[in-house]
């Protein structure tokens, strides 16, 4: 007997699984033990770019949770609620369940986690981070036994589209986020990628499973990439620097506190992630005994994260097909604690800051006078253009606690010769 899928969305994603489930040949055989038994919409009149009889189609996505021949929830309709919900119901109904949606998983982790574990289901979700780039299973299974200290990732596909466009072309923000949307990229409300909450929902989630423990989402600092400029974006190249969307989780000792962070980041042009444009992600991890390994591939879009749903799907139906009693610990989430995470204050990271000033003698000095009282040191301070009456004035630090720097940039706003202080950004 085929084991009954239950999807819940029938957008991007939801189409590129039904697409690849109804064209088999040439994939893995366990293919042919799937069966598409419902499809959860929210409006049955929609153009669809996939063939389903029409008793398959519902808009009561509560009968498919709570069918009990469905074996498998496939979540991909994504959203809070009632994705959570429905979710929960699933595994409480004692269907295993396959999800894309990293802002529930983020947010509700814990409580789909334990209800999981009671019911003995698992809850599967590589799209959720990196799209088609598998992650998530090489981070639960073949890195398991490394003491990861690092993870580092380009996780946003719209927000590297943008960058990599605003960058090569000098495109337009809101044209090239159109593009974006138009591509199936962005989020329904693309507000999610474009502030950094996207991928702060996905660093949390790798943190989580790098690092052993549950991560709360309001401890993950976060910047999106509305305020990086063509300006910045073209001194960033002549000082030998891209910049990206970092997502940065780190621990420098099995004990200390981890640090988990999303902002845009200039990225030294030989660095491997310098290098990820596009709708491309990447993820460096690093790690005792591995050293750096990086998962590069497409991190959004239809087909990509179709890959990465239906072969979660593929694991559950080879363990519906053998039948354990004891759930696989590869597969399931055990960690129960939440990580202690250090405030953003002791950070030790490189800065850039762009400057305006008043074009007078002497304000360079003031400026490395501020930085010099609170040891922050500079690896170089350029006075290159003007943008009007005012001089621009360009700093990149070397690696300083970030404390100590805000403190430098409180007593240099207040100095006469300085104007604003239109940009500020770490460095990797
Ligand atoms: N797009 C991408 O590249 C990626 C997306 N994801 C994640 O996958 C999930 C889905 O994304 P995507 O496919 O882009 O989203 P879409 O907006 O394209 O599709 C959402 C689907 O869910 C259905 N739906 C939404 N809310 C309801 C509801 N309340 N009741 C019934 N049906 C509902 C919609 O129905 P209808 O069609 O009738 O409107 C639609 O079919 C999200 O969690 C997203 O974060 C993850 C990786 C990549
Ligand atoms: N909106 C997301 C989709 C994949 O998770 C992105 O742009 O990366
Ligand atoms: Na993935």
């Amino acid at each position: 007997m085929g084991v009954k899928l239950g999807i819940l969305g029938l957008g991007t994603v939801g189409t590129g699984t039904v697409q690849l489930l109804q064209d088999r040949v040439g994939r893995h055989p366990l293919l042919q033990e799937i069966e598409i038994y419902r499809v959860g919409v929210r409006s049955l009149d929609k153009p669809r770019a996939v063939e389903l009889s029409t008793e398959v189609l519902t808009t009561d996505l509560d009968s498919i949770v709570n069918d009990p021949a469905v074996d498998i929830v496939v979540e991909v309709m994504g959203g809070l609620e009632p994705a959570r919900s429905l979710i929960l119901k699933a595994l409480s109904n004692g269907k295993h369940v396959v999800t894309a949606n990293k802002a529930a998983i983020a947010r509700f982790g814990a409580e789909i986690f334990t209800t999981a574990n009671k019911a003995g289901v698992y809850v599967m979700l590589e799209a959720a981070v990196g799209g088609g780039i598998p992650v998530i299973q090489p981070l639960k299974q073949s890195l398991s036994v490394n003491r990861i200290h690092t993870v580092t990732g380009i996780v946003n596909g719209t927000t590297n589209y943008i960058l990599t466009r605003m960058q090569t072309e000098g495109s337009n923000f809101s044209d090239v986020l159109a593009d974006a949307q138009r591509l199936g990229y962005a989020e329904a409300d693309p507000t999610a990628d474009v502030e950094g909450l996207d991928a702060a929902d996905k660093i949390a989630i790798l943190a989580s499973l790098g690092f052993g423990g549950r991560i709360n989402l309001q401890d993950v600092y976060t910047e999106g990439i509305r305020q990086v400029s063509k300006t910045d974006i073209a001194y960033a190249e002549k000082l030998g620097f891209v910049i990206k969307l970092l997502a940065i989780a780190k621990r420098d000792t099995p004990s200390s506190p981890l640090s988990v962070r999303v902002h845009p980041t200039l990225v030294p042009k030989a660095h491997p992630l310098a290098s990820i444009n596009g709708v491309y992600n990447a993820i460096l991890v690093e790690g005792e005994p591995i050293g750096q390994v990086m998962f590069f591939g497409p991190g959004a879009g239809a087909g990509a994260t179709a890959s990465a749903v239906t072969s979660d799907i593929l694991n559950l139906v080879a363990v519906l097909k053998t039948n354990t009693a004891v759930a696989n610990p590869l597969l399931a989430c055990g960690h129960q604690e939440y990580c202690q995470i250090a405030p953003m204050a002791e950070l030790i990271t490189r800065f850039y800051a762009r400057f305006l000033t008043n074009d007078q003698p002497g304000v360079i000095g003031k400026l490395g006078t501020c930085f010099g009282n609170y040891g922050v040191s500079l690896e170089s301070i350029v006075q290159t253009g003007f943008q009007g009456e005012l001089a621009e004035i360009v700093v990149v630090t070397h690696d300083v606690r970030e404390g100590n720097f805000r403190q430098a940039l409180a007593e240099i706003r207040d100095l006469s010769a300085i104007e604003s202080i239109p940009s500020l950004l770490r460095v990797l």
